[in-house]
């Protein structure tokens, strides 16, 4: 990291901490799912640099999502492990992943789709202490309380200003356009300040404008010190935003480099890229 970016990321308005860049912050190793007689995920290993635009590529049923869902806690592996910050996380629950700082992006449920966006905001709150209810309780402590809340409202919008949705903040979820949805999905996800995102699909629906739109926040982003795992249909998206590309085929690893290399590997064309390339 240089000290301009250095300088960049300690003076960032949206509150990241200072992170080390040759850190290597997930890792899989031999992961395996099977699901009745259906193997989803079968002896996958990789890992993702820190500050990283990682694209995670494969043919339908490949296990991409499989494998989201296995380091985001929602499905626990049959063998292998999920390492984050050098730290084993596998087996895990969803929240104690997301408070260490791995997050994913979830849909915005029919449910959300009825509260305001500045309310979706606000669901997706930091990781408070865990002697809120104690404190709230407690005299003279409900101060405490009441600041945090009002941190959480000045994240949200801080969050809602970075991806140009401020102006939406009263408007019910459901009114939005399939790309705004998309950018307070990311907005939501940034709430708790991670240090790496899991995107799945961010782009789907999306028009080509919000597309740009969307893609230069996560640029901005990443320059700052966060990292983003991204499974995406669109090639030219992953070829011409990620600088590195991991391909599944089957649940495994079928081939990693970066895009060029992808591009012109003969065991992923005849897998997957096919009449792509
Ligand atoms: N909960 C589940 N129950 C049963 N089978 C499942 C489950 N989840 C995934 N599978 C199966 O596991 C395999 C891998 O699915 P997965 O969704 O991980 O692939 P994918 O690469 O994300 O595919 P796509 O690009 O189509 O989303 C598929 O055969 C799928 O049908």
């Amino acid at each position: 990291m240089t000290a301009s970016e250095s300088e960049q990321k300690e003076t960032l308005d949206i509150g990241r901490e200072t992170v080390d860049l040759s850190e290597t912050p997930l890792r899989v190793e031999n992961l395996r799912k099977t699901f009745g007689g259906i193997t989803a995920v079968d002896g996958a290993t990789f890992s993702v640099e820190q500050g990283s635009f990682t694209g995670l590529i494969g043919p339908n049923g490949a296990g991409k999502s499989t494998t989201f869902n296995l380091i985001t806690g929602v499905h626990r592996p049959d063998s292998g492990a999920v390492y984050f910050d050098d730290e084993d996380i596998t087996g895990q629950r969803p929240y104690q992943i997301a408070n260490r700082g791995l997050v994913r992006t979830f849909q915005i449920a029919r449910e959300l789709a009825e509260m305001t966006v500045l309310e979706n905001m606000m669901l997706a709150p930091k990781a408070q202490e865990g002697e809120k209810l104690w404190r709230s309780v407690t005299p003279g402590l409900r101060g405490t309380v009441e600041q945090q809340e009002e941190e959480v409202l000045a994240r949200a919008w801080e969050m809602l200003d970075f991806f140009e949705i401020d102006h939406l903040a009263g408007e019910y979820a459901g009114n939005l356009s399939g790309g705004q949805r998309k950018l307070l999905e990311m907005a939501r996800a940034l709430m708790t300040d991670p240090q790496m995102v899991l995107l799945d699909e961010p782009l789907a629906g999306v028009n080509p404008s919000l597309e740009k739109k969307l893609l230069k926040h996560v640029h901005e982003l990443r320059e700052r010190g966060y990292t983003f795992l991204l499974v995406e249909h669109d090639m030219d998206v992953i070829m011409n935003n990620c600088e590195h590309v991991i391909v599944m085929h089957q649940g495994k690893v079928l081939a990693e480099g970066e895009p060029a290399d992808i591009r012109s590997n003969e065991q992923v064309i005849d897998a997957y890229l096919g009449d792509e390339v």
